[in-house]
């Protein structure tokens, strides 16, 4: 079985493939401190709470956060006796190679929707991932990821209005039910959601230009059917886009005899 592992700026995600298909889905708090036993810990208790007997026999991980990926490999090495891929790493392969300004590092979460939306939609996309960052990358004919936007992510926003602003509460956020808000609440509710509509609309209109092409607009990430409500602005939302394309990379891997 194989584990599959994706780390945000704010949440870890991990799910377990069992060649047919995923057993289950747990989230927990990025916290670089976080040591591999108390990974095991909580990950068995979960298992067992859920009575999974499921054994892990292969391990893949994309991290946005560098520093997490050391207690992840202890994690997979003592736990589960296996070696992990780690995307993005010299040593696991990707089905096609970015194409980007040399010295890019591109966030392994943003290669691993590529390869999960190509497989899935097929050529010409713009994913869209609602994260810590909202994130679009542009997916070209043949499936490599050729670049994209970094925009704040809406939490972020949240946060940022409420710590700079010294009577702006703390906000949820929702659909409004009008874009004029008559309380606080209600303007800054307005803000973001219109705000980020606004946002998702104007980047796919301008990436469309630069590529003189339609594409695909797939959505991934929590928040994504909040704003599929206010607009037409996907053509699919895809909630286990990451997954699925740990699970592609990990499989490719194999094929060439790697990992
Ligand atoms: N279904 C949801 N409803 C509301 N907020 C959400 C939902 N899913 C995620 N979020 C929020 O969106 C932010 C980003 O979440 P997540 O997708 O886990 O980010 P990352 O992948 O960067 O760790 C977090 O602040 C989280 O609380
Ligand atoms: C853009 C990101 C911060 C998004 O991370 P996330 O919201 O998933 O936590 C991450 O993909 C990253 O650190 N990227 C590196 C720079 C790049 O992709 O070009
Ligand atoms: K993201």
């Amino acid at each position: 079985m194989l584990l599959c592992i994706d780390t945000g700026n704010t949440n870890t995600v991990f799910s377990v493939w069992d060649g047919a298909q995923f057993r289950a889905l747990w989230r927990i708090a990025t916290d670089h401190r976080r040591t591999a036993d108390e990974y095991f810990v909580w990950l068995s208790t979960l298992m067992s709470l859920q009575k999974l007997d499921l054994p892990i026999s292969d391990c893949i991980i994309s991290s946005t956060v560098p520093r997490v990926v050391f207690n992840l490999r202890v994690l997979c090495n003592r736990y589960f006796d296996t070696r992990p891929l780690v995307v993005g790493k010299p040593d696991c392969l990707l089905p096609t190679a970015p194409r980007v300004d040399q010295g890019t590092v591109v966030g392994p979460d943003r290669l691993v929707n590529t390869v999960g939306a190509f497989d899935r939609h097929g050529p010409d996309l713009i994913v869209v991932d609602f994260g810590t960052a909202t994130t679009f990358d542009v997916v070209d004919t043949d499936g490599a990821y050729v670049g994209g936007v970094i925009s704040p992510g809406v939490n972020l926003s949240l946060e940022a209005l409420h710590s700079g602003a010294a009577s702006l509460p703390h906000v949820d956020v929702t659909m409004p039910g009008k874009v004029i808000g008559t309380n606080t609440v209600a303007c800054i509710q307005s803000g973001i959601f219109w705000g980020y509509i606004g946002l998702v609309q104007g980047i796919v209109e301008k990436i469309r230009e630069e590529r003189g092409r339609s594409m695909k607009v797939i959505a991934t990430g929590g928040l994504a059917p909040l704003f599929d409500q206010g607009s037409d602005l996907f053509d699919a939302i895809d909630d286990d886009l990451t997954m699925h394309g740990l699970r592609l990379i990990h499989d490719y891997n194999k094929e060439m005899g790697h990992g």
